[in-house]
């Protein structure tokens, strides 16, 4: 095995990883993201007792207990690229000896769930309601710069997408994960469930205008038309795909579920978009305790 050189794996005075500023013994192996770093606390209130609290630029990470189960929450910011540096980091926390620089010999699967918010493309789904995504499809390009695998299933979802979306090729290589099962199916009461997809932006990739016009106007439409044996697209954001893509590279098992804020369908905003995060927390790290 190669050591890893300081200009790839950078490490600080107190010797944490360069972004988060977490020592590898500073982190749990069930880690929830949330997107606002005012949103960590939300989670910690949670825990009966925080054993500790580190924040490096928007990178807030606090790890306590609930119980007897060890439980780290880590702010990611907004978007895939700070996905990249966040699950990247999370798993040389795991799985590099930083002592050493080596990867260890046996590999440590992280359970990563992300609590956030995302736009409705279903008129069915209203706002202040949950979503649990089976499926993150990225539109943000993130994971085309890693080597990673398809399953079958996964590729012909990607299959029907590419020829339901009409996308210009310069814009997005789309590209699909679908979420761990085993977290999956404990998310069923009270959650809707179907594909999230990640887009690079909030705006126009989500098809919003204000004053840049739309190089997709039909996107919208297009999404929530979607279908593929009894699959739809329900939601969007700007994580889901680049966590669960990663996850899939780096041996990690993701799931993201979101507070829906925005119906776009009936064009519509949550009247208290914090009070359902603040919902959604709640019934999640019920879940994620047991
Ligand atoms: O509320 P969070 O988790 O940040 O998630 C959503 O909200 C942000 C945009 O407002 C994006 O990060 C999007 O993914
Ligand atoms: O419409 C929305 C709402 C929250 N987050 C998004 O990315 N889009």
């Amino acid at each position: 095995m190669t050591r890893i050189a300081e200009s790839e794996l950078i490490l600080n005075t107190r010797g944490a990883v360069y972004h988060l500023d977490v020592r590898p013994e500073e982190l749990a192996e069930t880690i929830i993201t949330v997107g606002d770093p005012d949103r960590v606390k939300a989670v910690s209130r949670h825990f009966d007792r925080v054993e500790g609290t580190y924040q490096h630029r928007e990178f807030v990470t606090h790890t306590g207990y609930i119980g007897q189960k060890r439980l780290s929450v880590v702010s990611t910011g907004i978007g895939t690229d700070n996905i990249d540096i966040v699950l990247n980091e999370l798993d040389a926390l795991a799985n590099i000896d930083f002592d050493t620089r080596m990867v260890k010999e046996e590999p440590v699967s992280l359970q990563i769930i992300r609590l956030g918010t995302a736009g409705s493309l279903q008129e069915s789904i209203p706002v202040d309601s949950f979503v649990v995504s089976s499926h993150g499809l990225g539109l943000d390009n993130l994971l085309p710069f890693y080597t990673y695998h398809n399953t079958p299933e996964e590729l012909q979802l990607l299959e029907a997408f590419r020829g339901q979306i009409r996308l210009q090729p310069s814009a997005a290589r789309p590209y699909l994960i679908e979420a761990a099962p085993a977290l999956l199916e404990r998310f069923n009461e009270g959650f809707h469930q179907g594909i999230t997809v990640t887009c690079p932006g909030f705006y126009a990739p989500q098809g919003r205008v204000l004053r840049g016009n739309l190089s997709h106007p039909e996107l919208i439409e297009q999404l929530s038309h979607f279908s593929f044996e009894n699959r739809h697209i329900t939601n969007f954001e700007m994580e889901t795909a680049g966590i669960y893509g990663l996850g899939r590279v780096l041996g990690h098992q993701c799931l993201s579920i979101s507070a829906i804020v925005a119906n776009r369908i009936r064009q519509e905003f949550s009247k208290d978009g914090n009070a359902a995060v603040m919902a959604l927390i709640e019934k999640a790290v019920g879940i994620i305790a047991q």
